[in-house]
Parts: C-alpha cells; sequence; structure tokens
C-alpha cells in the first residue's frame, strides 16, 4: 500500500491556490501509484487561520473548495484533507462554532469527516478560541487492490499526550492509544506544528516513544513555510513499530515523497531519509532565511531594504535577507552621523561587497542639524542626552520608511532578542519595520550565527546552498565580528556602558523568558542581585515597546509575540 506524504506550504486564507496545491500533489502522487494522499493539518486554509476562523463566509468558501477539489481529485486516489467544518451543535451548551477537521475524499465524494480531539491552547496556540475537541477516535480503512489497511487518524496535538513521555503520568485521553485499541494497522498524524530550535529532535523522540508503546508504524505529516510569524520546518518522518525512522522528508522545504507499507510483512518499507540538520545555527538560519521569503512573497514583496551600520546585527539581517531574496533584492542603506566611525562605513561596505548587494550613503548631520534648530528654543535649558540620541535613530527610520513607500521594499528591522528584551532600542526609530527578523536570537547567538556562516562558506560548497559567493572569502567581515557592539549616538559609546556583557544578559534573559525563573532563583544561580533586578524592571518596563514590535519570527519555545502575553501597566517585577 502506496501513501504520499505531501509537505505542503499553504498560504492562509488562500483556499484556491491550497487546493491547487493539493491537487498537483495528488496528480504527481496518482502517477506513481499512491493509494492515500496525506496532507498537513488545516491544508485547504493554511495553518494558522486565526480570527479569519470567525468570518462564516470563509467557513462557507472552503466547504465549496473542497466539495469541487473533491470531484477534481484523481480517481482511485484517497486523499485526508484539514480544513475547519462547522459544528452543528454550536449553541449548545457553550459550544465552539467550528472543528478542527480531517476530511477522508475518495471517487469524487467527502466519504467521512474526522475531528482533532485535542486542541492547543499554550504558547502560540489558541485553539479553544474556535474549535470545539472532537469525542471519537478516527480510524477507516483503505482498500485498495483488494486488500485493506486499517488506519489511524490523529491531528497534531492528538500525538502530545504520550502516557510517560513526557514524566510519569497517563493522560485522560490518548487518541493514539484510543486508536490503536479499536484495531488500526497504523496511524497518521496530519500536523502544522511550529518550528523551534531542536524540535524536530524532540518529535522524533515522541514518535518513537509512541510506535514502541502501541507497536504500531506511525506516519508523520507536517506543514513547511513560514506564516506570519510562525515557521513551519516540515521534516516530515514516518517510523516503524520499533520506533525506527524509514522515511524523513526534507527540512525547510517543501516535498511529496512516497512511503510504502508491506502488507504481508505488515511494516512500513525503509525509504528515502533526508538527514537532519546538524547545528542550532543551520536550523535557525535556515528558518530565519525561510520566514523572510514567505513573509515576503506572501505579503506580495520581492525587495527588502536594511539600514546598514557596520554593526553584527544588521550584518546578520541582510545575510539572512540575502539569502532569502537574492542579492539583487537586497538594498542596504548606510546613513553615517557625525558619531559614525571611519569602519562602521568601511565595514557595511565591504559586507555589501561580499553579499553582492547594492548600498546607497544617506549621511544624516544635516537632518540632526535641523531637528536641533527646530527645538532649540523648547530645548534650552536641557541637557543634550537620550533624546537627540533617539532622533539620530528616528531620522534613520523615516529615511528607510521613505525607501519602502516610494520604491516597495519590505523594511526589515535588526533588533536581537537581548536588546527587544531590555527596551534598547528606538520606538519608531531602529524598530521601524515589517519583519522583526532576528528578534528571537540573542545577541551571544547573533555571534554564533555569524561564525556558523563565515565556517559554512569557508568550507562547504554552499551557506546550505543559499548564499552564492567568493568560497574563499567570509561573509560577515571579521572586523564586524570583533569590534564591541555600539549603538554610535555619541562618542565612544559602546553597548556595555549601560548593559552587563551580554552573555551575562542573555542568560539572565532566558531564565527570566523561557524558565519563568523568579529573580531569587536567578540569584541562587549564580547571579548578581543588582544586575538581575536592573535586568528584571528593563524587561518589565520595555512591554510598551514590544507590543508596537514587528512580528517577531519565532525560533525558540518563547519568542515575543503571540506566546507572550505580558501585560503593559504592570507592578509585577521579581
Ligand atoms: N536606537 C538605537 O539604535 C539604540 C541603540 C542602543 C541603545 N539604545 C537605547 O535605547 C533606549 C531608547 O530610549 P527610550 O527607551 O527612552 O526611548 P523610546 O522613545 O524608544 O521610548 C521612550 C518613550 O516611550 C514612551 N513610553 C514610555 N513608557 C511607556 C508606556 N508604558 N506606554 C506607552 N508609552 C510609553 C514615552 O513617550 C517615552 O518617552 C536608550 O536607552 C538608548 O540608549 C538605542
Ligand atoms: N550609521 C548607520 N547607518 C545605517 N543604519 C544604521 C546606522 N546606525 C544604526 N543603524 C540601524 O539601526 C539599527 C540599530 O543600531 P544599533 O547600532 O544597534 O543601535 C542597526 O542595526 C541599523 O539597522
Ligand atoms: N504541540 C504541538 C501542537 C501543534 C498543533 O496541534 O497545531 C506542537 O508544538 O507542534
Ligand atoms: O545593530 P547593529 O547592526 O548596529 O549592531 P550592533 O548593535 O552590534 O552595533
Amino acid at each position: 500500500m502506496k501513501f504520499a506524504i505531501a509537505q505542503l506550504d499553504p498560504t492562509v486564507g488562500d483556499l484556491t491556490g491550497n487546493a491547487q496545491q493539493i491537487l498537483a500533489a495528488a496528480q504527481n502522487a496518482a502517477e506513481q501509484g499512491v493509494h492515500l494522499l496525506l496532507t498537513p493539518e488545516l491544508s485547504l486554509c493554511g495553518y494558522p487561520p486565526r480570527d479569519l476562523l470567525l468570518r462564516p463566509g470563509f467557513i462557507q468558501q472552503m466547504q465549496t473548495v473542497l466539495e469541487k477539489l473533491a470531484k477534481d481529485l484523481p480517481q482511485g486516489l484517497t486523499t485526508l484533507i484539514g480544513l475547519a467544518q462547522p459544528n452543528t451543535d454550536a449553541g449548545n451548551k457553550g459550544q465552539k462554532p467550528l472543528y478542527n477537521s480531517m476530511a477522508l475524499l475518495e471517487n469524487g465524494t467527502i466519504k467521512t469527516v474526522f475531528h482533532k480531539r485535542l486542541l492547543p491552547t499554550y504558547d502560540v496556540f489558541d485553539e479553544d478560541r474556535y474549535f470545539e475537541s472532537g469525542t471519537d477516535p478516527n480510524h477507516f480503512t483503505l482498500e485498495a487492490g483488494g486488500s485493506s489497511l486499517h488506519i489511524g487518524v490523529t491531528i497534531c496535538e492528538d500525538l502530545w499526550n504520550e502516557d510517560d513521555f513526557w514524566g510519569q503520568r497517563t493522560y485522560k485521553v490518548n487518541p493514539t492509544a484510543e486508536v490503536v485499541a479499536a484495531g488500526v494497522d497504523l496511524v497518521v498524524n496530519l500536523s502544522a506544528s511550529p518550528f523551534t530550535v531542536g524540535k524536530q529532535a524532540l518529535r522524533e523522540k515522541m514518535i518513537a516513544h509512541a510506535a514502541r508503546q502501541h507497536s504500531c508504524p506511525i506516519i508523520y505529516v507536517n506543514q513547511v513555510g513560514s506564516n506570519d510569524d510562525l515557521i513551519f520546518d516540515g521534516c516530515s518522518v514516518a517510523m516503524d513499530r520499533q520506533g525506527t525512522v524509514v522515511s524523513r522528508s526534507t527540512s525547510f522545504q517543501p516535498a511529496v515523497q512516497i512511503v510504502d507499507y508491506d502488507l504481508e510483512q505488515q511494516t512500513l518499507v525503509p525509504g528515502t531519509i533526508h538527514p537532519l540538520l546538524d547545528t542550532p545555527e543551520a536550523e535557525i538560519w535556515s528558518a530565519l532565511v525561510l520566514g523572510v521569503k514567505d513573509y515576503s512573497r506572501k505579503c506580495g514583496f520581492s525587495k527588502a531594504v536594511v539600514g546598514l551600520s557596520g554593526g553584527i546585527d544588521s550584518a546578520l539581517v541582510a545575510a539572512i535577507a540575502t539569502a532569502a531574496l537574492g542579492p539583487d533584492n537586497v538594498l542596504g542603506v548606510l546613513m553615517p552621523s557625525p558619531y559614525s566611525s571611519d569602519h562602521s562605513i568601511s565595514d557595511a561596505e565591504k559586507l555589501a561587497h561580499n553579499l553582492g548587494i547594492t548600498t546607497q550613503k544617506l549621511p544624516i548631520g544635516e537632518l540632526m542639524a535641523g531637528y536641533d534648530n527646530t527645538l532649540l528654543d523648547l530645548f534650552t535649558g536641557t541637557e543634550p542626552g537620550v533624546t537627540e540620541e533617539n532622533l539620530q535613530s528616528r531620522i534613520r527610520g523615516n529615511l528607510l520608511m521613505a525607501i519602502t513607500n516610494k520604491f516597495g521594499h519590505l523594511l526589515l528591522s535588526t533588533g536581537n532578542k537581548s536588546e527587544m528584551a531590555v527596551g534598547y532600542c528606538t520606538l519608531y526609530g531602529d524598530m521601524n519595520g515589517g519583519l522583526a527578523v532576528i528578534a528571537d536570537v540573542p545577541k551571544t547567538q547573533v555571534y554564533s550565527l555569524c561564525h556558523w556562516l563565515n565556517h559554512c562558506i569557508q568550507t562547504t560548497d554552499t551557506a546550505l546552498g543559499l548564499i552564492e559567493c567568493d568560497r574563499k572569502t567570509e561573509i560577515i567581515p571579521n572586523n564586524i565580528l570583533t569590534k564591541p557592539p555600539s549603538a554610535e549616538l555619541r562618542p565612544d559609546q559602546v553597548d556595555q556602558d549601560s548593559l552587563p556583557p551580554y552573555d551575562i544578559l542573555d542568560d539572565i534573559l532566558e531564565r527570566l523568558i523561557q524558565r519563568h525563573q523568579s529573580t531569587d532563583d536567578i540569584v541562587t544561580a549564580g547571579h548578581d542581585p543588582t544586575v538581575v533586578g536592573k535586568i528584571v524592571r528593563l524587561l518589565t518596563r520595555a512591554e510598551f515597546k514590544r507590543r508596537q514590535a514587528p512580528p517577531v519570527l519565532k525560533v525558540t519555545d518563547r519568542a515575543f509575540g503571540l506566546g507572550w502575553r505580558m501585560p503593559i501597566a504592570s507592578r509585577w517585577s521579581t
């Protein structure tokens, strides 16, 4: 029995386009003699559709497109398609209006519809807002060529309640155990599981645990691509009942991969196993490149603009943008002020040369003088300080927005997670932008990514096939890697004038943001109480800024954005 794993990259809300993607995968699968085509969770509307789900017209149109697709799909091929389905009991007993479902299509008809049992409502997930939980185990019999196979259907989170995997506990609802108890030969899991660093290793451990626990082969299908802040890595995988990987699709690329089930041996046949990316840096790099590429494409941008300061954050963002969009589509803007060092210009120019991108130089000295003159009377008697520093950042932000307005570039903002955490960035200045590319990457990891990129370009054929350049050189100029980070908003300013060293700052922030530790916990771990107190206050105070930041590409298990819902007017800061 042959299965096709369609690791698709849907655009949220593009019902017709997504249906076309499914149809193309189905035609390809049918030509290869496939019996069952598997598509990701909500493959027809794309994941996450968010509040589009509240629009009745959207739900109706989804049904119309599904019915047409059922007729268009090749005869003899059974297909599982993810979509939202109305809950006919909605309104009763506070039930939610929809189900998160999988429709089973066969020979022109919708044969049955399965409903997701477990609805994730944590971190970036908010499925309880829209969906009612399915109550029954989902399974069906696939008939082909006189044979039959009993298949259990689970949808994403349904696989994440595995007894004893998350510690010694037994879950009230374990959809995999329930379909196995119903006597299935094989379980499929149709997912839209967002990327975070190391997540595929975790998924594979969990799937292997489930396969062994239930002595049942499992085929896991994941969405690929990026929708707004969420990046999906694909990496669909099939495991036999011993928990051994027999098939793995590509990471961060769409694919249709075939897996065979041997009916006599009652096992999945080993097939193509694409390797996993081997370092956190390779994973993050690939994720961010895909994030920029898909965000641009799906929002209708082909070009991006970045303010190039000669610093490391803007260098990394420019490199990611170049890999995503191609060097001809990235513009670097150098905006020196009277406080800018010579190397800020020479390093930015060298970087642009290495990347093969175009630059524009727009000095801001005259604009600064214009602001100072206009504000002269009003500000008489005050000391110059952060206000004047922020004006420089805002002049640059304005110029960059003028470029996007005039030429249609997407402005990429360059703030890293450490800066966003402590508010070391200017609202309506360097925070301007449509997409915050590295705002989930702490400064220490910005360095490791840049070192990795240079190493990669010198030692392998490509930086994961993404940047073309002279292989003997570096991408990020060495001086950018070695000079102290500085905003250059006043003479001789460096970040470490106001912040602890980044390795200390990042460790404290990781404990606060990802591990939910208290001030006391962090001090007990060995950090200076005064420093911890300061960082906690800065983190709390900068909430108003983060709320106004562009969407942040998520790569950790706690990114600023939908998975971080802190109050702004708050008195809790320990
Ligand atoms: N822009 C850069 O390139 C850069 C680089 C390095 C460091 N920095 C640092 O970043 C900081 C930027 O200064 P900033 O944070 O004072 O400037 P900001 O203008 O970004 O934010 C301060 C302003 O935000 C508003 N505000 C404050 N609290 C608010 C709240 N709770 N709700 C709504 N609005 C609120 C007020 O108008 C206040 O003046 C400085 O410490 C600077 O040294 C900036
Ligand atoms: N001199 C500069 N030219 C272009 N763009 C600049 C310049 N200085 C700063 N920028 C932009 O602002 C952000 C933040 O700067 P920090 O150095 O971190 O304060 C930087 O990444 C550039 O995009
Ligand atoms: N726990 C799952 C849930 C995803 C879903 O059900 O959409 C994940 O992190 O991928
Ligand atoms: O934001 P950048 O590029 O100026 O990097 P740094 O803050 O390290 O100077």
